[in-house]
């Protein structure tokens, strides 16, 4: 992990940080007898007729069960009736109740990110300098805070100014600490997590009430959560599918008078037909799929903003990673100075530290620490240079620098140096492009050096920055490959350091000298060509790419912007993260997929036991469709409904935990679940049908 501290031993990216808050101790309590007790007043309250619209299926059961009621106070003395009746109910109830378990997870998680949130006070700097006392509540945007070993940051922002580890482990239930520090891709802080050492100065971006947290706490709790695309088109067919079977019922009723049952029988058992035949199964846990599958992701230290992005991840076929902090440890340190012919190395040296004396950047920082330390240039403070006009470095220039005392210095990218030295009528050594060479032939990054004075424009030398490959990259990507996923890396960078890095970490291609326009491009190019396209970065040049990709993962240790932008936030900042979202997307895909192929099969097995017990007395060569041998058309029925009801309790864990499924293309994938979910809908009524009718046909009653 590129944030990690060296002391503690960081946790492998493979190993799926433990939930926010979570005590690592206590198990996490499983789908027992105690998860639904306590689900059960949130099922009740979901009866309200308001919420139960929102469920087509769901809602024609709920109206089915008033029914029945009526019918059954009309006769109170007809067990069968009473038993439909409360078999209905419980119908519904069971519903509510797959959707409130689902729900409760979350609602604990939320509880923990509360405590996180408690009451800070904050030390606002005034215009004048002076630090003044304010509680967390009152900060606003633009506010500006220091921050201290041991102070809990009061809010979200960007560090500004120093350097410092803090422990996220608030948030992201890690404990091992994090570098947050100005200028570079690691300055985004996150209110209620705490310094650990040394000083930094915060930016607010975010105002009380709107923060990172409070966004999680609303996410985990499934206030935002809004039905995704893919499950308005099926909310939509199961409720045609309901209309279709109502029509058919109804056009049953002159049959079933005919065949001689009375008035209110019929009503009632044209009823239980009816919730036997609509798709109960799937209506009652589409939604809990989709909140298990949301949850699943949190569970992973991922915080996705919609159900579409984690749907989208399912499909997803090319994924975009940039390079420094997301593919590398990002941390880019200078390593040496190399000169061209015919410069001297402390001029080098002298000229690298001051054009880096105002550069924030962790590049910068580390230039000047190298030229002070090893290469012994006596030390500098911007502070005596008041009429020096310093050149911020920017993705799109890629060079910074300082304009002192007659001498223009610049550093950066080696096309941009070079450009701007011929620009300025300077000619280039030959030894120039033969250093830059070398140092990116290792995966390095060289920054060439270059100043202009009275006697021309020439090129210095050239800086070394080393970055390190994060560990574990090229297995990941290959598991990525298996899965039919193609892995792209972008770079600002130059072509041959983006080889090296590409050939080190095993991905399938590479974009270098990539301007964030650049970026964007690469992605509509790939989505013009009908593939969802997933990105991974962490910088504000990787915004507008993050907020154009169907799935955009911004690492938590990036900067606002890049967080904003994204669709999720990886907590644990690890590139390879995406394997685990993306087999959670497909999971949750066919996890709906295979239950919704199972509902419907499970269906059809209800037709032979309640047509032919509707019709027994009127027609009986329908006999021959009782192919289960059920001993009486009351049971036959009662015996469809039960099963109909208990089935949903029955595949809640399954809903919950999602269908396993190995790493293998979506299609094939699909075709298997088909299979098995579609024939074992088909014979599990069957058998679940004729266990329960040997059980009734012992009642009084009813047999
Ligand atoms: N502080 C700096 N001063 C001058 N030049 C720099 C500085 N930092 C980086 N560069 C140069 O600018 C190039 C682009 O840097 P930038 O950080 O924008 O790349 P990037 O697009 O973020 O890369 P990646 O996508 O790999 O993260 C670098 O390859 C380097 O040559
Ligand atoms: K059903
Ligand atoms: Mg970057």
């Amino acid at each position: 992990m590129s944030t990690t501290a060296p002391t503690p031993t960081p946790t492998s990216p493979s190993t799926p940080g433990p939930a926010p808050g979570a005590a690592p101790a206590t198990p996490v309590p499983g789908p027992g007898a105690r998860r639904l007790l306590a689900a059960l007043p949130d099922a009740v309250r979901k009866l309200d007729p308001r919420v139960m619209a929102r469920t087509p299926v769901m809602f024609v059961v709920l109206v089915g069960s008033v029914l029945t009621t009526v019918l059954a106070l009309r006769d109170p003395a007809d067990p069968f009736g009473w038993a439909i009746t409360v078999w209905l109910w419980l119908t519904t109830l069971f519903a509510n109740l797959a959707e409130a378990v689902a729900e409760g997870r979350g609602k604990a998680r939320a509880d923990t990110l509360r405590r996180a949130r408690t009451g800070t006070v904050a030390r606002r700097l005034t215009p004048a300098g002076t630090e003044e006392r304010v509680p967390g509540t009152g900060l606003r945007v633009g506010d500006r805070v220091v921050c201290e070993a041991g102070d809990v940051i009061p809010g979200d922002g960007d560090v500004v100014e120093g350097v410092a580890s803090v422990d996220e482990s608030a948030v992201t239930g890690e404990s091992a600490p994090v570098i947050r520090e100005s200028g570079g891709d690691r300055s985004a802080v996150t209110g209620g997590t705490k310094v650990l050492s040394d000083r930094i100065v915060v930016t607010i971006t975010a105002r009380p009430g709107e923060t990172f947290v409070d966004r999680m706490i609303r996410l985990v709790e499934g206030a935002d959560r809004q039905k995704t695309p893919n499950e308005i088109a099926l909310t939509i067919l199961l409720a045609s599918l309901t209309l279709v079977f109502l029509l058919a019922v109804v056009t049953l009723k002159p049959f079933a008078i005919h065949a001689g049952a009375d008035g209110q029988t019929s009503l009632v058992v044209l009823t239980a037909l009816l919730v036997c035949l609509i798709p109960t199964t799937i209506g009652a846990l589409l939604s809990a799929i989709g909140i298990a599958g949301m949850d699943r992701l949190v569970r992973r230290n991922v915080l996705a903003r919609s159900g579409r992005a984690v749907e989208a991840a399912g499909d997803v076929s090319t994924l975009l990673l940039d390079k420094t902090g997301t593919i590398t440890l990002g941390d880019r340190q200078a390593v040496a100075f190399l000169p061209v012919r015919g410069t001297a190395e402390a001029e080098l040296a002298e000229a690298a530290q001051l054009s880096s004396l105002a550069d924030e950047t962790p590049e910068g920082r580390s230039i000047v620490a190298l030229a002070h330390g090893t290469y012994r240039v006596s030390a500098r403070h911007r502070d005596e240079l008041p009429r020096a006009t310093w050149i911020a470095f920017s993705a799109r220039t890629r060079m910074s620098g300082v304009d002192t005392g007659g001498r223009r210095i610049r550093k950066g990218a080696a096309g941009s140096v070079l450009a701007w030295v011929e620009e300025h009528g300077g000619t280039v050594p030959g030894d120039a492009r033969e250093l830059t060479d070398r140092i990116a032939a290792v995966g390095g990054t060289p920054l060439l050096v270059a100043v202009e004075e009275a006697g021309g424009a020439r090129v210095l030398g050239v800086i070394h920055l080393k970055d390190v490959v994060k560990e574990g990259m090229r297995a990941r990507f290959g598991e990525l490959r298996r899965m039919g996923i193609r892995t792209v890396m972008i770079t600002g960078d130059n072509p041959l350091t983006a080889k090296a890095i590409a050939e080190e970490a095993g991905v399938d291609d590479y974009l270098a000298e990539a301007t964030p326009e650049d970026k964007l491009a690469l992605i509509k190019r790939e989505q013009a060509g009908g593939r969802l396209v997933a990105m991974t970065g962490d910088g504000t040049n990787d915004a507008p790419a993050l907020a154009q990709a169907d799935v955009g993962v911004a690492m938590n240790t990036g900067t606002t912007a890049a967080k904003e932008a994204g669709n999720m936030v990886d907590l644990d900042s690890d590139p390879t993260k995406l394997i685990e979202i993306v087999e959670i997307g497909k999971q949750l895909l066919i996890t709906r997929g295979a239950l919704t192929t199972f509902s419907l099969a499970n269906d059809v097995a209800k037709y032979f036991a309640v047509i032919p017990a509707l019709f027994a007395a009127a027609y009986p060569s329908l006999d021959r469709l009782n192919v289960m041998g059920l001993a009486s058309p009351e049971s036959a029925i009662l015996s469809a409904v039960v099963f109909n009801a208990l089935i949903i309790p029955a595949l809640v864990p399954l809903a919950l935990r999602g269908v396993r499924h190995r790493a293998a293309g979506a299609d094939a994938l699909l075709r298997r679940n088909l299979g098995l979910y579609g024939l074992g809908g088909l014979i599990a009524p069957f058998i679940g049908i004729k266990l329960i009718d040997l059980l009734l046909s012992r009642l009084p009653g009813i047999g």
